[in-house]
Parts: structure tokens; C-alpha cells; sequence
């Protein structure tokens, strides 16, 4: 198999006394979509503020390309932060700027296209994501589903190659859960980014994804496709996606 785009090597972090990450191996391949799943509290969110550097490992590795990003040349690191993109659970809007300033923001600080190229593109994203008429509105004047798709609006408006998504779709109302995780599958297919999902929506986000990433007390207990996985009869797994399904069936 090809060298992996990025690559957790022995990575561990402990807050206090809390081991979140226990000596993780973890590869991520290039144009596909790697979902990590897990309970709550797994530190799911953790091993993606990994990936961009927001959080640091005690101790192991990431690697980029084989390399860790240090070991990079500073046009190599730069080049790699420009490819990089990524959705917090939170959305992280700035709540003092338009939705239209939001989602601009990253063209306006990252590219060298003109005022109409970033109205279009803007413009493209909002009507994918049926945000269209809100250009004007604030953050706090929307609904929490409504800022989780102009979060994602903006994460896929400078059309970056390696994108991370911590849970794009909680809180959406199903119909648009699937429009979103239909989008995220096009724009995958037409584009081929490398994508990083962390998501509790079992079963349906496995058919977006290329891989899956089971996190559990600490330690990555399966790597491997959709279908490995639901063939797996690691009793510890097989609790885990049936679980989700009667809990999926319950609310139904
Ligand atoms: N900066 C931090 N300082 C201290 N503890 C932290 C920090 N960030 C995360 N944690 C702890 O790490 C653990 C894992 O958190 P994380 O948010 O990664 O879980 P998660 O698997 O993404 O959960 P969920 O599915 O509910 O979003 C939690 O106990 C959390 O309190």
C-alpha cells in the first residue's frame, strides 16, 4: 500500500490523569474518507486537533507524507497548512462578521482571487448547503443547524485537499443530514480530497467512507473498511454498531 498521507505513529496524550490517546496507530490514505468512530469521550476530537496542531502529542508521531511536520522544509509546512481544512463540532464562527463575511474569509486570507471569483464561489457553497437568503444575517441569529452548514460552507470554499469534519451533521434534521453527507461524497468523488470524519451517524456515514477508525479506551481497536468492520466479530465492535442501530431504530 502507498506510504499514508498522515500517519499517527505510537501517539499518546493524557490530560491530568486522563489517558485519552494510549500509544495510537493510526494511517490516513490519500482521496479517501477515514471516519473515526467511538463512544462519547473517546477523544475523537482530540486525535483531530492532533492532525492540525492545536494539540501536541506526550509522546509518538504524526507524520505527513512520512515525515514529521517539523522535519518538513518551511515551504513544505506551508504548502501542507494551505491544503488543510477543517470544520470544528462547535462551528467556530465569528460572530461579530456576516455569514457572507464568514465564509469569504478564507479566500479573501488565502487566495488572489478577485471581489466577483469569491462572490461566486460564496455564492455556489450557500446554494449547495441551502443557507441562501442568511448572506447578511449574524451567527447568533440562526439556528444551530443552520451555522453547522455555514461552518461547512466555509471549510469547502477554498476547495482544500485534506479536510477535517468533527461531527458535520449532529443536530442537523435527517433530510438535510443526508444532503450533507451527500455533498461531502460528490465533492469527494469530483474533487478527491482526503477527508478525516469524525461522526456518530451509524450506519449511514459508512457509505461515504473509504475507512473506518474504531477509538476505544484509548486505543484504535479496528482500522479497515465498512465492510471489514461489520464482518469483525470482535464482540466489543459488534456491541458497538449494533448498539447504534437499536439506538437509531428507538428513535425512530
Ligand atoms: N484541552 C483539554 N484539556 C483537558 N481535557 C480535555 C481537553 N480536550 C479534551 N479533553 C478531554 O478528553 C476527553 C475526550 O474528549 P473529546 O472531545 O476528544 O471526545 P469525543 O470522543 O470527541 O466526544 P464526543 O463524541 O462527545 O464529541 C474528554 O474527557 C475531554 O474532557
Amino acid at each position: 500500500m502507498d506510504t499514508p498521507l498522515i500517519q499517527f505513529c505510537n501517539v499518546s496524550k493524557t490530560f491530568d490523569t486522563k489517558t485519552v490517546l494510549n500509544n495510537i496507530n493510526l494511517s490516513i490514505y490519500k482521496g479517501e474518507i477515514t471516519t473515526i468512530i467511538g463512544k462519547s469521550g473517546e477523544g475523537k476530537s482530540v486525535l483531530l486537533k492532533h492532525v492540525i496542531g492545536l494539540l501536541k502529542p506526550d509522546s509518538g508521531t504524526i507524520l505527513f507524507n512520512g515525515k514529521a511536520f517539523t522535519k518538513h522544509s518551511p515551504t513544505e509546512q506551508l504548502s501542507l497548512k494551505k491544503k488543510l481544512s477543517y470544520m470544528f463540532q462547535d462551528s467556530a464562527l465569528f460572530d461579530s462578521m456576516t455569514v457572507y463575511e464568514n465564509i469569504a474569509l478564507p479566500l479573501q486570507e488565502a487566495s488572489n482571487l478577485s471581489k466577483s471569483e469569491i462572490q461566486q464561489r460564496v455564492e455556489m457553497r450557500m446554494t449547495q448547503l441551502d443557507i441562501v437568503g442568511t448572506e447578511h444575517q449574524y451567527p447568533g441569529q440562526l439556528s444551530g443547524g443552520m451555522r453547522k452548514r455555514v461552518a461547512l460552507a466555509r471549510a469547502l470554499v477554498t476547495e482544500p485537499e485534506i479536510i477535517l469534519f468533527d461531527e458535520p451533521t449532529t443536530g442537523l434534521d435527517p433530510i438535510r443530514k443526508k444532503a450533507v453527507h451527500q455533498m461531502i461524497a460528490d465533492y469527494q468523488r469530483k474533487l478527491g480530497f482526503t477527508g478525516i470524519i469524525v461522526s456518530h451517524e451509524i450506519p449511514e456515514i459508512f457509505s461515504i467512507s473509504q475507512r473506518v477508525a474504531l477509538l476505544n479506551k484509548g486505543d484504535i481497536i479496528f482500522q479497515g473498511t465498512p465492510e471489514q468492520l461489520n464482518n469483525d466479530d470482535n464482540p466489543v465492535i459488534s456491541t458497538f454498531i449494533h448498539g447504534h442501530e437499536s439506538s437509531l431504530l428507538n428513535i425512530d
